[in-house]
């Protein structure tokens, strides 16, 4: 639930969307099906909804956006009145971070891991900062902006991480989510390329005629970037695609191509409506990006009273909840664990220094010479590994099949296991025999890989200050099951990722026995090397 409307009594809230549908319904070309009805969930946590107030059968045209009522750089006053700013480098001034399960990095604004140097000129604008500064410019206008009633319905308030408290995000305790919130980067973002620029343009953002006392201090510039920002990262679509996107679903192999909501883009737009579609994993309607509009669509019957719901991509919880602020239990299957190079390399040692046999100290200080040297010229050796699920994709309809399971590790990791042993062996060289006859079977090598990545494992659910029992506990106890509170989501989200190393570590453990079944094989049958001796 990122979007805290809940102060908004109950009167206020239906005028506005109310408010909102008319403005919506009055645009040239709009269309919204008689049997769609914009609803208040925020007794479910879910904000404003679309609901069907009758059946509604599969291919059915929900509603239509025009493209003209989107708000983006194309339709945005802005563009005009300060074209330069329009006019430099396209291209993100970040380069994005992207979790290894989804599509393309382009999509992001900007992380701790991605902070640029362009952050300190005001000039030097990306899609995402330009999009802040559309919004900041149309919400500065008041009621003279063609899409007032549209942004009187857009949050205030937001329950992604970026606004947790420091207690708050204590509760992800060990998640990855917790390196990625960024909120200092976001505010060093803020301050450069849209406070100053506000600043400095003050007659273009402000009304004529707006007096001194009434323009926001730049603390309140800060705080209304933040909101514009978060509004962008979990209502604005991506529009580069200008076909009517069922042509590029038919060439994609995937079949599933999420709306880019919350994308970056040098595309993004702010598109009503579509927006006001709440999403999961399992749901039952598209945005078509045609030529002229962007129409919504159902992929199967959908039952009177039932939501309508968009797809945000095979999002993990945390990272639905970094980018939306909220979870759903089908999200679940999509949960991963991150894990550092450096438990896996201790998981690595600890299986080395175990050799029967081992006679000496590996030196591992020149093993880790000998790694820089591959580092440098290979370039290719990461910090950390991502493990997750196999699972089956969406189908046409937008409904998921089977369960998601875990089916082996990333094969990036066993790679770079493998380096990493050539570098010990390497150093270890004759010195030592045990070691380097070890070291030379591979067999063994695989028990090594296995076995540090138990260790490493094992390791990382340490890291959490709670069991995974104990998080259970906390989940049972949430009335309708489905985390809310941010503590509840918070408790999912690690929850979640404990579950995933459980299962990660039964796999292994599956592995380590068939490994063990084949060598007691290897043993009873000689090898054919052995036979001929
Ligand atoms: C594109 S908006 C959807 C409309 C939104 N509910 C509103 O009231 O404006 C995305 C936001 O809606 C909420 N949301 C979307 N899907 C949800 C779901 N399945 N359950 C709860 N909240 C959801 C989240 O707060 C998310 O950040």
């Amino acid at each position: 639930m990122a979007t805290t409307t809940d102060t908004v009594p109950a009167g206020d809230f239906e005028q506005q969307t109310q408010k909102f549908l008319e403005w919506f319904t009055s645009q040239p070309g709009a269309t919204f099906h008689k049997d769609i009805k914009l609803v208040d969930l925020r007794d479910k946590s879910a904000g404003r909804g679309i609901i069907a107030t009758a059946p509604i059968p599969a291919d059915t045209t929900l509603f239509t956006i025009p493209r003209a009522s989107i708000l983006c750089a194309t339709t945005s006053p802005l563009a005009k009145k300060l074209p330069h700013l329009f006019k430099g480098p396209a291209e993100p001034t970040v380069a994005e971070e992207s979790p290894s399960h989804t599509a393309d990095a382009d999509d992001e604004p900007p992380s701790p891991e991605n902070d640029d140097d362009d952050a300190e000129d005001s000039q030097s604008q990306d899609s995402w900062t330009l999009l802040i500064l559309i919004l900041m410019h149309e919400y500065l206008q008041g009621s003279s902006s063609n899409w007032s009633p549209y942004l009187s319905i857009l949050p205030h308030q937001f329950d992604t991480p970026m606004f947790w408290t420091e207690a708050e995000l204590a509760e992800l305790q060990a998640s990855a989510l917790v390196a990625k919130v960024g909120k200092d980067e976001a505010d060093k973002m803020i301050r450069t390329k849209i406070v100053k620029v506000v600043q400095e343009n003050e007659d273009v953002f402000y009304p004529a005629g707006t007096p001194k006392t009434q323009r926001l201090d730049e603390g309140e510039l800060l705080k209304l970037g933040h909101r514009m920002g978060s509004a962008i990262m979990a209502y604005a679509f991506d529009l580069a695609k200008e076909e009517d996107d069922d042509e590029d679903e038919e060439e994609e192999e995937d079949g599933w191509v999420e709306d880019k909501i919350g994308g970056m883009n040098d595309t993004m737009g702010m598109v009503p409506m579509a927006d006001m579609l709440n999403a999961d994993a399992v749901f039952n309607a598209h945005i078509n990006h045609g030529e002229a509009c962007l129409t919504a669509t159902s992929l199967r019957e959908i039952k009177e009273g039932e939501e309508i719901l968009n797809y945000y991509g095979p999002l993990s919880s945390a990272e639905l909840l970094r980018r939306y602020g909220y979870v759903t239990p089908n999200h679940a299957r999509y949960d991963v664990v991150e894990v550092g190079w450096g438990l896996v390399e201790g998981g690595l040692k600890k299986m080395v220094e175990g050799i029967k046999g081992r006679k000496k100290e590996v030196d591992w200080a020149k093993v880790e010479e000998l790694v820089e040297e591959q580092k440098e010229e290979e370039g290719e050796w990461e910090d950390s590994f991502v493990l997750e699920r196999q699972s089956e994709d969406p189908d046409s309809e937008g409904q998921v099949h089977g369960e998601a399971e875990f089916m082996g590790l990333p094969e990036e990791l066993e790679e770079q296991v493998k380096t990493y042993l050539k570098a010990v062996k390497k150093v270890v060289g004759t010195g030592d025999r045990a070691v380097a006859e070890a070291l030379g079977n591979k067999t063994v090598r695989k028990e090594i890989l296995l076995g540090g990545v138990r260790k490493a494992l094992e390791e990382r659910e340490g890291q959490y200050a709670t069991s995974l029992e104990e998080d259970e506990k906390v989940l049972a106890g949430i009335e309708g099951g489905r985390p809310t509170t941010r503590k509840e989501m918070a408790v999912w989200v690690r929850a979640g990722e404990k579950r995933i190393i459980r299962e990660a570590v039964a796999w292994v453990k599956k592995q380590e026995k068939e490994l063990i079944k084949e060598k007691g094989q290897e043993k009873d049958e000689p090898s054919a090397k052995r036979r001929k001796a």
